[in-house]
This record gives C-alpha cells, structure tokens and sequence, in this order.
C-alpha cells in the first residue's frame, strides 16, 4: 500500500536510560516524555520501506488492543499478533524513536499515536477508485478503508451503465472528469482497477489531477514522472510465492543453478518479466 511518510516532529534528546541494543528503556511508562524516545533525531533517519510495511501490521494490532481498552502491550505480544519475532518488532520500532519499559512494555495509545505520525496518518487521504468493474466494486463497498483514514472521495468508469449510478453514497463519474473531480475533492490516493489496457491512461489522468500516489491492480506496469510513488498488487504473485514455499516444503525446487530452462520462460515477454 502506499504510505505517505509524512513529516515528524523531531524528538527531544534523552538521557542515557535507554538500552539500544533491545529498544527498551528503564524509564516507567507514565514517566516523563525525556525518558522513553530515541537518543538520535528519528525525524530525519530513514525508515526502510520494510519496516514501513509492518508498521501498518503492528498499527492494525495496536487500534484493535486500543479499542479494547488496553493500556499497554508487551513486545512479545505485539509480534506475535504481528506475525514477526519481537527482536524485529523492537527495531522497527526504535527506528521511528518509540521504545517500551523493560518489565511494562508499549505504552498503547502513545504509540498509535507514533505510528500513525510516522504513517502520514494523522489526516485522512480522499482515495479515487477507478475502474467499478468486479474488483472495484468489492474495493468500493469495504468499509474498513474509511475506517482506516482512506475515505472513498470518488468513482470513476467508462461503462454507460455504471456512470450516474451509486456505490455506497458515492456516484460513478465518467472517467474523462478525473482531472477536474479529483482536485475538486482533494484525492491524494488513486486506486485503479481498470484492464490493463486502460490503466496507463487512466494513470496519466489521475496524475494530471495531482495525485502522486497510485495503487494498481492492474496487471502492467505504470509509468510515471518522478515524485509519483506506485504500488502494485498481485495476489496471483502472492501465490506464487506460497506455491514456492509449498514445493520447497516438499522438496520439489531444484537447487539454484540446476532448474531446466531459461530465467524467463518463453511465454513470457520482456514486460510480464518487469511486471512480476
Ligand atoms: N491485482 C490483483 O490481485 C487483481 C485481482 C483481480 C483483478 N485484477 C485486475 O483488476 C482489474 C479489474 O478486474 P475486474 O475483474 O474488476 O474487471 P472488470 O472487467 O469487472 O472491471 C473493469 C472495469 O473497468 C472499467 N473500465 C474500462 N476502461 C476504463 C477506463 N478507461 N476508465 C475507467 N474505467 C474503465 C470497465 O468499464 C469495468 O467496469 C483487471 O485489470 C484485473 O486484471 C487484479
């Protein structure tokens, strides 16, 4: 998914409480702001986009603990709902200057609140979806985008039968208006789940509006002018890669070097090969 980094503000620097090497500190969890934070300026440290993957994880954990009313949560427990293993958990988490109590752990709203910064979600991103064809529409009807700061602002397709029609309050625009509607409503995001052939188009129009980041379902790649962030998915890569894991289970994969064929095999084109 595309993060938006957003800007931080910078921390304050700490005393020497802190032990880097495990992210926690000594200081208790209420305790003064000092104590708790990165000895460095987070602010400016880059967050590998590894790491800002499994902050929209651990996010997604940590407003489900929230809304249970949790105060605080213990790395162990953070990463095992994550899925990771809390060594990582606690790295990922002092790159962005947040740090638990040894013996206490994460102080839980404190840091959604840090996440979300770091996440460039303090303010909501308007998303135009384009393309409100099967996939669209079942994007269009998932209300956990809003929920999660990504409100759908706008609709857009070809299809005669779809235009003027409504999807959960919001009308179907005729793609040729996604230049004038997507500034009107202030879209950062376009979602385009278009064919193919389509997409780059409707990407050129999407990027004439002022969106600089693009979510593409569809199966080509896009090319856009520098400072547009892309993000594809491909679930049929995804089970790709589960479909690799399963083999190397069953010891099916031949060793490196060995395997029959070229890298690329014939079927393929040069741009199915960039595209995967
Ligand atoms: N990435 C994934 O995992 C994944 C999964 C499913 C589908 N897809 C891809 O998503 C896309 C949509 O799939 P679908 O099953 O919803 O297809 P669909 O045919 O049901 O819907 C496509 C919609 O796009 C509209 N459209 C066509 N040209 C357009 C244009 N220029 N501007 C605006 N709208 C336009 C069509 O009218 C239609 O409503 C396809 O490219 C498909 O390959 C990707």
């Amino acid at each position: 998914m595309t993060v938006d980094r957003g800007t931080r503000p910078a921390r304050r620097p700490v005393p020497a409480t802190r032990t880097p090497e495990d992210g926690l500190t000594a200081a208790p969890v209420n305790g003064s702001a000092d104590v708790d934070h990165d000895t460095t300026d987070t602010a400016t440290r880059p967050v590998p986009e590894a790491t800002v993957a499994r902050l929209a994880v651990y996010l997604r954990v940590l407003t489900t603990l929230l809304a249970e009313g949790r105060g605080t949560v213990s790395s162990e427990e953070l990463a095992a709902d994550a899925g990771v293993n809390s060594a990582k958990l606690r790295k990922d988490l002092s790159l962005i200057g947040s740090s638990g109590v040894r013996g206490v752990g994460y102080d839980v709203s404190r840091l959604v609140a840090e996440v979300e910064a770091t996440l460039g979600l303090t303010r909501p991103h308007a998303v135009a979806l384009v393309g409100v064809g099967n996939l669209g529409h079942a994007l269009a009807g998932y209300g956990g985008f809003a929920a999660r700061g990504f409100p759908v602002a706008a609709l857009f397709d070809v299809d005669p039968a779809l235009v003027g029609t409504t999807l959960d309050g919001v009308v179907v625009e005729h793609a040729d208006t996604i230049p004038r509607v997507c500034a009107e409503r202030g879209v950062t995001i376009g979602v385009v789940a278009t064919p193919a052939p389509a997409a780059q188009q409707v990407c050129d129009h999407l990027v004439a509006a002022g969106v600089r980041s693009i979510l593409n379902f569809a199966p080509t790649v896009l090319v856009v002018p520098a400072g547009v962030e892309v993000r594809k998915v491909d679930l049929a890569v995804e089970m790709q890669v589960l479909s690799f894991h399963v083999a190397r289970r069953h010891g099916t994969v031949p060793a490196a070097g060995t395997a029959a064929g070229p890298a690329t095999t014939p079927r393929q084109t040069p741009r199915e090969a960039v595209s995967r």
